[in-house]
Formats: structure tokens, sequence, C-alpha cells
């Protein structure tokens, strides 16, 4: 089998929501797909009143294959120090047309205040590898790990786009949605994540520095976290962009458009080129002249972060059988 489904940009792209059928009949929530995280987590009827601000809501008592998995919990903290926890189900989710007939769906009873505020977004589903999933005392299976065997092929596709919806296909490649070859890399999921090393950059017409970045393929994060030595690189040709400490971030001055920036993948000379104008990523002062940069440091993180603003300049094939990444341009 295959499928497909639109995802959405909410403002500045800050994340992509996508509409996930969850129980019997189904309940339609729209989730931030999150290849960065193993936990499908929804608002539901079990979170306190005082932290739902507007999100859709999982009524496991309304869905007549919901199963309460009793005794199981899990809790979740992300990089951006946002988290959630709460209580575990078993029911059906349809994503793109595909259905997974007995999902751990995890309803939340805490939410952090990112979350709360965050009023479009109905929790997360994430396509991470299982070994992150939080569930105790088992750890669950993502909704992926559970759909591939019946795809076609087991693997999925991102093709997120700047400022327009993009789509989220399973089982197969649209040939129709890529420019060129795509170049594939291996990906180490010892860490759960999908890890994979690029050979290196360049910086607007630049020639190509040849470093190793080693990084994850992230859709639920917003923006290209690089090591700070090519971050300082990058905005030293921009005249005017500077750290702003109490940001805690590179800004930059919203005009005129600053130069493209280019990773390499494989060994195939594949790069992918992000257009300087996703890296304009949001205006700082209500007079709009200084920018919030697209790219910022992964400093502490312990990897690089190739997230939307990366991702959005690309075709990503996640490739769960061979664990491998297809990177093309489009
Ligand atoms: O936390 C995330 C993404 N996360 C995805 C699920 C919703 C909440 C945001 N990304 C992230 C990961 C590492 C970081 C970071 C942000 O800022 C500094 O280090």
């Amino acid at each position: 089998s295959t499928g497909n489904e639109v995802t959405k940009p909410e403002s500045y792209d800050v994340e992509y929501l996508t509409p996930v059928s969850i129980g019997t009949p189904g309940q339609v929530l729209h989730l931030d797909i999150d290849t960065g995280s193993s936990d499908l987590w929804v608002f539901s009827s079990e979170t306190p009143s005082n932290l739902v601000n507007g999100q859709s809501l999982y009524e496991p008592a309304k869905s007549s294959t919901a199963q309460k998995l009793e005794g199981y919990t899990w809790k979740i903290s992300y990089g951006d120090g946002s988290s959630s926890s709460g209580v575990v189900y078993r029911d059906s989710v349809t994503l793109g047309g595909l259905t997974v007939s007995s999902q751990a769906v995890e309803a939340a009873t805490q939410v952090s205040e990112e979350f709360t505020s965050d009023s479009n977004n109905d929790g997360l589903l994430g396509l991470g590898f299982g070994s992150l999933n939080t569930v105790q005392p088992k750890g669950q299976k993502t909704w992926f790990e559970n759909i591939m065997q019946e795809l076609d092929s087991p693997i999925f596709t991102a093709d997120l786009k700047a400022g327009e919806p993009g789509t989220y296909n399973f089982g197969y490649i649209d040939k129709n949605a890529h420019i060129g070859n795509i170049s594939y890399v291996s990906v180490n999921d010892s860490n759960g994540y999908w890890t994979w090393t690029s050979p290196g950059y360049a910086i607007g017409t630049g020639a190509l520095v040849s470093t190793q970045i080693m990084g994850i393929a992230d859709t639920g994060t917003t923006l290209l976290l690089l090591p700070s030595t090519i971050v300082v690189m990058y905005y030293a040709q921009i005249p005017g962009a500077l750290y702003d400490a109490t940001q805690g971030a590179y800004t930059l001055p919203c005009s005129p458009t600053p130069p493209d920036f280019s990773f390499a993948v494989g060994d195939d000379g594949q790069v992918i080129t992000i257009p300087g104008e996703y890296i304009l990523y949001a205006a700082i002062t209500s007079i709009g002249t200084m920018c919030f940069g697209g790219i910022q440091a992964d400093s502490g993180i312990g990897f690089s972060i190739f997230g939307d603003v990366a991702l959005k300049a690309a075709f990503v094939v996640f490739d769960g059988g061979k664990k491998r990444l297809g990177w093309a341009s489009k």
C-alpha cells in the first residue's frame, strides 16, 4: 500500500501540522509530525482544561476501538525545553489513508506552556526510531514502524515548503516531487534519531568547505542548527549581522537577502542549497529592520539539527528499510 497527506505550515513555518484520524468513528486532530522524536501524543479529554487553549481533543470514551493500557505512562521533554506527560491507550490511527489498527496513542494529562499556547497544535506524531519512545513500563512502536511492512516500500518522504502546504508520502517516491538524482547517505540510528553526516558546506557562491557535519534530519525543529564555527563564518558575510546576547541568537538585517547556504550530501557531489530568504526567519523589531536568523548554533546539543529551514529546500527520503536518508533538490 501507499499513502500521502498534506501538511500545512503555521506562521513563519515554525511547524507543520498534518491531519490524523484517531479512533472509531475517526476523531481528526492536527499533529506535528516530528522525525526528531518517537511518541504519538495528543491533547485529550484527560488534559486539564486550564492547560487547553483551542486545541482539538482525543476523547477515548467516544471511540469504540479505544483500549486503555492500564499502568502505562509516558513523559517527554524536548530540546527547546517544552514537555508533556500522561497515560496510554491503544486505538486506530489513520494518516494519509493508511490505518494502524492498534497504535499506542499517548493522552496528555500534563503539557508545558509552549504547547498550551500553540492553539492549532493538537499533539505530536513521532517518526524517529522506537528506541526513543518514552512509554513505561514498555516502549511503544511509532506509527511508521507499525505500518512499514504493509507499505510497497519501507520509506516515507518529506516535501516541506516555504510558506505553503507540503506533502508527506508513505511507501513510494513521487518522481515529480524532486529534480535530479536522490543522493542516499547512511543513517546511524543508535541514538534513535535519523543521524547522518554531511561532508561539507558552502556559503553563497563560495567554494565547498570539506568538513564533516554530523546531525539529525528533524521535521519537528524549525531552524537549521549548525556548529558554531560554521555559523560565525556565515554571519560574518552579512553587514549588520550580530549575535544578540539577549535573544541568545544571531540576528541580521531583514534586507537585503542574505547569502544562500548549501550543504553537501554523499560523495557524488550532490548539494542542497537553502535560498538566502529562508534564513530571514522572522522580523524581530516592529519596524522590521532586524530579523531572527534561520541558521543558529548547535552549541550544547551534541549534534547538528537539519530542521525545517534545511528540509524545506529539499525532497527527503526517510528509508526505514535500509536505514538511510535520501536528499534531492526540488
Ligand atoms: O525541541 C525541539 C523540537 N520540538 C519538537 C516537538 C515540539 C517542541 C519542539 N527542537 C530542539 C532540539 C534541540 C534544541 C533546540 C530545539 O533548541 C536548542 O537545542
